[in-house]
């Protein structure tokens, strides 16, 4: 199998101090990576890493083949992933509608109404707020709608930090069912998960534990929920 990002060894942090000490990783295309551990382990840390939205260090991080260490978040995003940090990821003043269409740009005009549609598609409870504001939206809305508006650009990756957490069960379900869905679609994910990562795991095919800036474990799903002691070792509870 192909390994569409690969991260090698990467020291990364904020201002002059590493929080990643030298992280490897490698999410292969068509997967879906859950990535868990503790508050502060890093994990957020991680994910802005491969957007370049942190200071990187040292180490590398190639996707689909090319080096994107470095490169400005923008072209990064160009190269194909999608990321969807936890909070801000939706403009406030806009309304969903508004939302989607700021996000089509990457695509030819011609092709906006069909590629919004198939959002409202994905994530129907979107098709009733369609001239909400933003800021107005549930927790869920909103994640579903930074979720749809990001899968607008097309990206082979998406990377996902913590879009349940906080969720009521309904809303947790029926955004993991999209996000499923769109990894049926043969686009890559990986999923920062916090709470309650068992239902993760369970769609991932893939697990990585970290601890203190470091990956701990890389894992088959399967395997992991499999361990008799998955809430001591996996969880540190
Ligand atoms: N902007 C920042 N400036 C300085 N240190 C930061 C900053 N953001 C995070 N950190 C520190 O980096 C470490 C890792 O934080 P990070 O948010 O990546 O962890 P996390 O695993 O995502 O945690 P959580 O599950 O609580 O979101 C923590 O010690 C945190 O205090």
């Amino acid at each position: 199998m192909t390994a569409l990002l690969t991260i090698d060894n990467l020291v990364a942090g904020y201002g002059k101090l590493p929080v990643l000490h030298g992280i490897s990783l490698q999410v292969n295309e068509g997967r879906m990576v859950a990535i868990i551990g503790p508050n502060g382990a890093g994990k957020t840390t991680l994910t802005r890493s491969v957007m370049n939205l942190v200071n990187v260090m040292s180490g590398r991080v190639s996707f689909a083949g090319q080096e994107i260490t470095g490169l400005p978040t923008q072209e990064i995003a160009r190269c194909g992933i999608g990321f969807v940090p936890q909070t801000r990821n939706v403009f406030g003043s806009l309304s969903v509608q508004e939302n989607l269409e700021m996000s089509c740009t990457p695509l030819p005009r011609a092709r906006h109404r069909s590629a919004i549609d198939a959002v409202y598609d994905r994530f129907p409870r979107l098709v009733a707020r369609r001239s909400q504001a933003g800021r107005s939206l549930s927790g869920g809305e909103r994640q579903m709608l930074a979720i749809g508006s990001a899968l607008l650009a097309e990206p082979r990756m998406l990377i996902l930090d913590e879009p349940v957490t906080g969720l009521s069960p309904h809303l947790t379900d029926e955004v993991s069912r999209g996000i499923a869905a769109i990894k049926e679609t043969g686009v890559t994910v990986i999923w920062v998960v916090e709470e309650n990562p068992q239902q993760v795991i369970a769609l991932s095919d893939e697990v990585a534990v970290m601890q203190t800036g470091t990956i701990a474990l890389q894992k088959p799903s399967a395997e992991i929920l499999a361990a008799d002691n998955f809430r001591e070792l996996f969880l540190g509870v």
